[in-house]
């Protein structure tokens, strides 16, 4: 398999600045070289340019931003690779859900996520906009919501039956009045544990594209592991998933051939100690390969000669 990784050190999405650092922690721990090491036929397409909040107006950085990611994740899908996108906060995915969707028109997504991304600028009560990606993008929320200035050029390009949940644990009443209004599909972590990770897995896809077609988006938000697994995130929420369901879920995904494009975000070096830091990014990496391959019961690359 062919893939291309590109680093999106985004912020802006929240307060806590040290989602920037994301993409060089998960390159110096060894990224590149572990998914070489399976097999896969790697490129690194470098970092997104997000402008620095100091150079621009925010209106105008927010512009750029989803614009800037888009036109990268388009560019690597089209050169025949799926795209690894590695945050950088979670408003980085109205960017690359975008992306994908000037490559490939019918994607479906799969948001692993303690939290349901899908506040309105007018539901939001933290103004983040990580908390906000998904509105941006789903078709049904327009009338509902309001453009900020400079996502002009981000327009909606998914449908509410075009998203299934994994992992939620900490959603919003305007979220939980959203999902419900707009009947998407979710599989909190209550629904998890009543029907196993097995059975969500297989519900989500089949529910999401039963005919086994369509190119899917993963957008992993690390905070729906444990928190014990990913100390060095910003907003951490108990009772997550395993480290073996997370792994799951990728393995999975993986295994449809049709996993096109994953964000891998919300990891922040900067919070926590070398040892927190090392947990969170050994966790993050193991999960990576898992979406593009490799899997605990073990594989041998094509080129392998039996002694
Ligand atoms: N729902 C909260 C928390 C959002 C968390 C964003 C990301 O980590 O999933 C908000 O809107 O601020
Ligand atoms: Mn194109
Ligand atoms: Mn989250
Ligand atoms: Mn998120």
């Amino acid at each position: 398999g062919k893939v291309g990784v590109l680093g999106c050190p985004m912020y802006h999405g929240q307060t806590k600045p040290g989602t920037k650092e994301g993409p060089a922690a998960l390159r110096d721990a060894g990224l590149l070289e572990m998914l070489k090491d399976q097999g896969l036929d790697v490129k690194d397409f470098g970092d997104v340019n997000i402008p620095c909040l100091e150079e621009v107006p925010l209106s105008d950085l927010s512009v750029k931003n989803p614009k800037n990611i888009a036109t990268d994740v388009h560019k690597v899908l089209d050169s025949g690779r799926a795209c690894l996108v590695l945050g950088g906060d979670h408003s980085l995915a109205i960017g690359s859900i975008y992306g994908h969707s000037l490559a490939e028109l019918d994607q479906v997504v799969v948001w692993v996520d303690a939290h349901a991304d899908i506040n309105t600028p007018l539901t939001s009560t933290s103004g983040n906009i990580h908390g906000m990606p998904l509105s941006f993008l789903v078709h049904e929320l327009q009338p509902y919501t309001c453009k900020l200035p400079g996502f002009e050029s981000i327009k909606p390009c998914i449908s509410a039956k075009d998203i299934v949940y994994i992992g939620l644990r900490s959603v919003d009443p305007g979220e939980r009045y959203i999902i419900e209004k707009f009947g998407i599909q979710s599989f909190s972590i209550s629904e998890v544990d009543k029907l196993g990770i097995k059975e969500v897995v297989e519900k989500a896809i089949n529910y999401l594209d039963p005919e086994g077609k369509r190119p899917i988006h993963l957008s992993f938000d690390v905070d729906a592991l444990d928190p014990s697994l990913i100390p060095c995130t910003g907003t951490p929420v108990l009772g997550g998933l395993s480290f073996r369901e997370g792994n799951y879920i990728c393995e999975e995904l993986a295994a449809t051939g049709r996993l096109s494009c994953v964000d891998i975000v919300e990891v922040n070096p900067t919070l926590g100690n070398e040892r927190d830091k090392e947990i969170t990014v050994n966790a993050a990496l193991q999960i990576i390969t898992r979406c593009f391959g490799n899997r605990r019961q073990g594989i041998y690359p094509k080129d392998y000669i039996f002694p």
